[in-house]
């Protein structure tokens, strides 16, 4: 259990550059793996869940070698792995084991794989549907859920499909296993979803069409290994965007943030809820990035639907704390994969937000949270929870800052999945 700490009445001040983005990162380690040579990779996140994607290559015999942010990655090409010894731990990561089902579903040996208990009551039938009509052959718990098993397999096939959800697991597990089947792999989604798997299968000399949301490719030459550069996460950011907006006095810069459109949706929305945000030295690349700098003022109440959520599913929890202080009702709607992210993420937010005083109910698909509600709670200390889930943990870090009481919290070594030093880097901006 920790104490949070309020902010000074000074505000929140400085520059700040949070670690690498988490998404970028797995996708550098996987692309790195399966190409010819070696890869490194600068400014890599060095937290849990991308941890477990990196054992999980070394478990497969690929030499990687990590020195603090810095990686390089021996690659052999997708026919070099090694059966592993053990069981694959994909930990509490969602990422790693959706889109590593696809990835390893045409390998000569059995892999069983594993996660801890929050991840194993995760739906993965979504990749697991389309890969078997690819022609996979992977047997989960239920049908459903971990553990499972990617058995050996000698062929895969493209298919045609239309995702049923905005996922980028999904589509990225259907991109990797398309890279390595027989014929043309076309996928078509209503809603786009990040992009960073096709803009990295670019980056490393594959070919990947995207027009108007039907994305086709077929066999892959080889890939040859590159330098990749992850930008600083901006679902990392957003913490310190949201902090900054909402304690007064505060004015600080994130630094090298990607603001890669199909993930910059948080900007986009804090925009439309009233915040002026300002972008310098904007920087076009694989993947683009930019400085970020806000200042505390006022917000408003808008209305989030369907089509915003993709590009901000994971910055929901933090945007729903903006809401507890803007004016008037921010309603939520079409959110409903918020329920099967690391926490049912709508009930999770609910009942934190609501121990400090906030207005906040929850819908089937989302929340209407009525505005302009100063954080108390209704004893001298409140005692908030992550629920092992590390949005949530540093939701109400971020809350505290402002709350008029006591705030402690459970769970904290969650955080851990996706940024270990946030509450030191918090600290930071205190000063
Ligand atoms: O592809 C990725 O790296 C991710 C995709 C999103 O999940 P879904 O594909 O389930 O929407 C997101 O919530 C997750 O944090 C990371
Ligand atoms: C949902 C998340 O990650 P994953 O699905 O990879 O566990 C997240 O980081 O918020």
């Amino acid at each position: 259990m920790i104490r949070l700490t309020p902010a000074p009445t000074t505000g929140l001040h400085g520059q700040l550059t949070v670690p690498g983005d988490k998404s970028i990162s797995h996708r550098a380690l996987m692309f790195g793996a399966i190409a010819q040579g070696m890869t490194e990779i600068e400014n890599f996140l060095d937290s849990d869940d991308v941890l477990h994607t990196m054992r999980i290559f070394q478990d497969l015999g690929v030499q990687i070698t990590q020195t603090g942010t810095h990686v390089r990655i021996q690659g052999q090409g997708l026919e070099h792995f090694q059966a592993p010894n053990a069981p694959l731990d994909m930990g509490n990561s969602g990422t790693s084991t959706r889109l590593l089902m696809g990835l390893l579903s045409k390998q000569p040996f059995d892999m069983t794989i594993f996660g801890d208990g929050s991840l194993s009551q995760r739906p993965m039938q979504r990749v697991l549907a389309p890969l078997s009509q690819m022609g996979a052959q992977i047997t989960l718990t239920d049908g459903d859920k971990l553990p499972g098993v990617i058995h050996a397999n000698q062929a895969l096939t493209g298919i045609t499909y239309e995702m049923p959800m905005a996922s980028a697991q999904v589509k990225s597990a259907i991109i990797l296993a398309g890279m390595q089947a027989a014929g043309q792999t076309t996928i078509i989604e209503k809603l786009p979803s990040r992009d960073h798997t096709e803009r990295m299968l670019r980056q490393f000399g594959g070919q990947i069409q995207a027009d108007h949301g039907v994305i086709t490719l077929s066999q892959q030459p080889t890939l040859m290994g590159q330098h990749v550069v992850v930008p600083a996460d901006i679902s990392s950011a957003a913490f310190f965007i949201v902090a900054a907006l909402i304690t007064p006095n505060s004015e600080i810069t994130l630094k090298n943030v990607g603001i890669n459109p199909t993930r910059d949706g948080v900007l986009r929305l804090l925009r439309r809820m009233g915040a002026d945000l300002t972008l310098t030295h904007v920087n076009d690349g694989y993947e683009p990035t930019a400085d970020i700098t806000v200042r505390a003022q006022p917000l408003h109440g808008i209305q989030i639907t369907a089509a915003d959520i993709p590009s901000a599913v994971d910055e929901i929890p933090i945007l729903a704390l903006a809401a507890t202080q803007a004016q008037g009702d921010t309603v939520i709607s079409g959110a409903a994969e918020l329920r099967v992210k690391e926490t049912d993420r709508i009930a999770t937010v609910v009942a934190e937000l609501t121990k400090l005083g906030a207005d906040i109910e929850a819908l089937p698909d989302g929340m209407i949270i009525h505005g302009g509600t100063p954080l108390h709670g209704s004893n001298e200390s409140t005692l908030l929870e992550t629920h092992g889930d590390h949005r949530i943990g540093m939701m109400n870090a971020v809350a505290a800052l402002i709350a008029h009481q006591d705030v402690v919290m459970t769970g904290e070594d969650a955080m851990s999945v996706s940024y270990p030093g946030f509450l030191a880097d918090l600290m930071q901006v205190m000063r």
